[in-house]
């Protein structure tokens, strides 16, 4: 699902009022319209009482024509105009006339005491907001904001305040539980900056012309069950356990032999045909117990330097069809000279995770040694230490991405909407997954699937877009039934099962 800027936003209305052909007007009644037949869905026939504060441009012509619809459907419905220009837009000055009850705020002072709890709509910025909001007008958004323990908060397209496609972050802006958004998600929905005060998103489909869609080119994209479904695929009748390669998992080190059990297993379970995990000693009864389906290459300690010197084990690794590598290796100096080694040794994609990419963080020559299309999965602490901190989050995003082309690496920063950014600058969100998945180990599951992924012959790209998407799904499925806070990394490997069975319905 293609995410398109404020402009492109503008430009896809005005391609749908122009091919459709359908009047400005109408468009905006049927934007409306969805956003009134969601909160009849989603608070009932017998709501709260709805409060709907309107702005002067086309978000406050949606408000008032929500105002409208739902009064006429019997709702008790107060809207106040809030007068932040001189004249408005002409379709919300179109609008006012069939809304005659319409109140008017023209000062702070002037903003109404909500007695009873219910339902604000803030229909007072949308994607026409230039600027932050001043003076009185960022006066208003503070008093709804005053009031968002009593009441539920619903924004129209975005929450007022926030801008689509910069950071605003300390701009005064509404903190909404639910975001209705219309037909395509803002990039800044999905930077974590901005979580807490878009709430809930909803996605709204209000007609707007397929063409315009179609053919429209952005860098940003969230993928969604249809790129899913393309990229999955079936297992030949045929096929038998070679089809699908032989993985290396190179993790886990004294205390920390779960991150290698949890990476292996994930590995084995995404559907790897064979995989070995190169472990210490100390970790062979452990994982030989634990994942009895894995093999065993084991050595004195943790990983050193000596290890990957070995004539017998540097011809090794280039048979393997992938080799995931980082979960609890520690990054002392010997493990970073294997590390090393592994690079000078392997030339096809691998994946690099955790304290792969630490050692990497502290010998950032080893950068341009990681082969071409490898797949990063840092978290944001780890990407920090990778490639230096940046002011926000679309800062960070456009670093992410430049480094992705730079060094032409797929690079999946982790959190909420994981960000996937490609070596061709197209990024991909993820939006899979739950606040349960952020407990111990859950990223060496990632680790494991995505090696497990490539292991089977699927591009990175494919392994990048659909292992993201089966850990957070799996997590998903996994915290229905568990709940969010009992949710610990093992459970996403045992839902991975029932994630595959969901994206083949
Ligand atoms: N087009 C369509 O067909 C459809 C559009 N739809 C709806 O339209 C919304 C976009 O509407 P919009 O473009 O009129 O802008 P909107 O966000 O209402 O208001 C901003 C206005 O205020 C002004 N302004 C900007 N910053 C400011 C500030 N800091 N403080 C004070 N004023 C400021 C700025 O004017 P300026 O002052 O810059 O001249 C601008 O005109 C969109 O989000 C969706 O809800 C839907 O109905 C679907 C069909
Ligand atoms: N709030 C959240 N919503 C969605 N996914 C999340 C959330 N928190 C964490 N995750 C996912 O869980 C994983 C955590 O990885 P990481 O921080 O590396 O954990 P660990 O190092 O303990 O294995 C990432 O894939 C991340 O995207
Ligand atoms: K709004």
């Amino acid at each position: 699902m293609k995410i398109l800027s404020a402009q492109q936003i503008r430009a896809a209305d005005a391609y749908t009022i122009e091919h459709e052909p359908i009047s400005s007007v109408l468009l905006m009644e049927r934007a409306a319209m969805e956003c009134a037949g969601w909160m009849v869905h989603t608070f009932g026939e017998t709501p709260p009482p709805y409060y709907i504060f309107c702005g002067m441009g086309n978000n406050g012509g949606d408000g008032l024509v929500i105002a409208r619809r739902l009064q006429e459907q019997g709702f008790a419905v107060q809207a106040w105009l809030v007068h932040t220009a001189d004249t408005p837009s002409a379709d919300n000055a179109a609008n006012q006339p069939y809304y005659p009850e319409l109140q008017h705020i023209r000062e702070p002072g002037e903003f109404p005491l909500l007695e009873e709890p219910g339902i604000i709509v803030d229909a007072l910025f949308g994607t026409g907001l230039n600027r932050p909001v001043e003076g009185w007008a960022a006066g208003v958004i503070h008093k709804i904001n005053d009031q968002r323990h009593r009441h539920t908060i619903v924004s129209i397209d975005m929450p007022s305040g926030m801008m689509a496609d910069e950071p605003s972050l300390h701009f005064p802006c509404v903190h909404a539980r639910y975001t209705l958004t219309f037909e395509y998600y803002k990039l800044a929905f999905l930077l974590p900056e901005n979580g807490e005060r878009t709430g809930k998103t909803e996605l709204l489909k209000i007609g707007i012309h397929p063409d315009y869609t179609a053919q429209v080119q952005t860098e940003y994209h969230l993928t969604d069950p249809e790129t899913i479904r393309t990229i999955y695929r079936p297992r030949d009748a045929f096929s038998h356990k070679g089809t699908y390669g032989h993985a290396l998992m190179i993790a886990g080190s004294y205390g920390k032999m779960g991150a290698a059990v949890l990476a292996t297993r994930a590995c084995l379970r995404a559907g790897a045909g064979l995989v070995t995990a190169h472990i210490p000693r100390c970790g062979y009864e452990i994982m030989q117990t634990a994942v009895p389906e894995a093999m065993c290459d084991t050595e004195e300690s943790a990983l050193y330097s000596a290890h990957f010197d070995e004539p017998f084990r540097l011809r090794q690794a280039p048979d393997y069809a992938v080799v995931g590598i980082g979960p609890g290796i520690g990054a002392d100096t010997a493990t970073a000279k294997a590390l090393e080694r592994l690079l000078q040794a392997f030339h096809k994609p691998m994946v690099l995770d955790a304290d792969a990419l630490n050692i990497i963080g502290k010998y950032p020559a080893l950068l341009p040694q990681i082969p071409k299309d490898s797949i990063l999965t840092p978290h944001p602490k780890e990407f920090e230490r990778l490639f230096g901190s940046t002011d926000n989050h679309f800062e960070r995003l456009e670093l992410l991405t430049r480094k992705a082309c730079e060094l032409q690496l797929y690079i999946l920063l982790k959190g909420k909407y994981s960000a996937m950014a490609c070596p061709d600058g197209a990024v991909y969100f993820n939006p899979t997954g739950n606040p349960g998945m952020a407990t111990a180990g859950a990223g060496d599951v990632l680790t494991g699937i995505l090696t497990g992924l490539l292991s089977q012959g699927y591009t990175p790209k494919a392994a990048l877009l659909l292992g993201a998407w089966l850990h957070g799904l799996a997590g998903d499925l996994a915290a229905d039934d568990l709940s969010e806070e009992a949710l610990v990394a093992e459970d996403i490997i045992h839902y991975l099962g029932q994630a595959y069975l969901n994206i083949k319905k």
